[in-house]
């Protein structure tokens, strides 16, 4: 594949490296200092977004002038850029996940079967744990894990505890961040029931899971039509297509 990187972090980086090692080349780099060029960029085979919110203007507009597919990792959107987001489904195949593990997707199906069971009867907690240099919080993980755990909307988030907070309420799921070192990012969930509790941890040892888990969505992405497609799309076939 020809592909166009957006970020040029920790992500682009290793996404560079692997990129190259399986045989793809990397035909342009955008990151904050020269974003505008990408006005100018030709089409690609696909273009993968690991940079920030504030790069999704200028991605928007390659993606919907090219029609080039887009595979996007970026974290930290409001709910209207993710709209934005998913709109560029009009113009091009695009997936957007803030976490492209197979350990990940498979636990966010899993966990869809277990909050049913436990429900109500279980309190629910969320704790995250990255690295130091990383920018948002809850991480985008962690909003995918409490969706797949209140898929109504149902509970209310609480960040952190501090203070004569006052006694949990049931409709509470707690979601906390930890920072420090050099994580790659672990997330756990735990049920809390009476005197018993379950907990699901993901820990990735490393970020080229992510790196390794986007170039094979990018694979499958270029053989999609135009839309908005989810990782479980393309990793389970969900929608029939392949
Ligand atoms: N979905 C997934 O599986 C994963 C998602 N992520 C997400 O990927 C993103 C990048 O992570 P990471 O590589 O660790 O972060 P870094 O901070 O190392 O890299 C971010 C890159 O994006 C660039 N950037 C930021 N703003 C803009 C902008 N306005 N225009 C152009 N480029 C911009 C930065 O440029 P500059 O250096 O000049 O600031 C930098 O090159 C984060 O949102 C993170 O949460 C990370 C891992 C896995
Ligand atoms: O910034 C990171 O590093 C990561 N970001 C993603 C997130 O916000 O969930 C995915 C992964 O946890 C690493």
């Amino acid at each position: 594949m020809n592909i166009i990187l957006i970020g040029t972090g920790r992500m682009g980086r290793l996404l560079k490296e692997c990129a190259l090692d399986a045989g793809d080349a990397v035909v342009g780099e955008y990151g904050r200092a020269n974003i505008a060029e990408l006005a100018a960029a030709p089409a690609a085979d696909v273009a993968i977004d690991f940079s920030g919110p504030e790069a999704l203007p200028a991605v928007a507009a390659y993606v919907a002038r090219t029609g080039t597919p887009l595979v996007s990792g970026t974290t930290g959107y409001t709910a209207g850029e993710k709209a934005a987001v998913a709109a560029l489904g009009e113009h091009a195949p695009v997936v957007w996940s803030a976490n492209y593990s197979l350990g990940v997707a498979v636990l966010a199906r899993a966990l869809r079967l277990v909050t049913a069971a436990l429900r109500p009867d279980f309190d629910i907690e969320v704790t995250e744990t990255h690295h130091n240099r990383k920018k948002d919080a809850p991480s985008g993980t962690a909003k995918l894990l409490v969706e797949a755990l209140d898929p109504a909307g149902e509970l209310t988030p609480v960040y952190g505890r501090e203070g004569l907070c006052g006694e949990r309420r049931p409709d509470e799921i707690g979601i906390h961040a930890l920072r420090g070192g050099t994580v790659a990012g672990t997330h756990s969930v735990h049920f809390f029931g009476p005197d018993e509790e379950l907990e699901f941890t993901h820990r990735a040892t490393s970020r080229r899971i992510f790196v390794l888990g986007a170039l094979k969505a990018a694979r499958a992405l270029v053989r999609e039509p135009k839309g908005f497609h989810s990782l479980d799309d393309l990793l389970f076939n969900t929608n029939g297509t392949h």
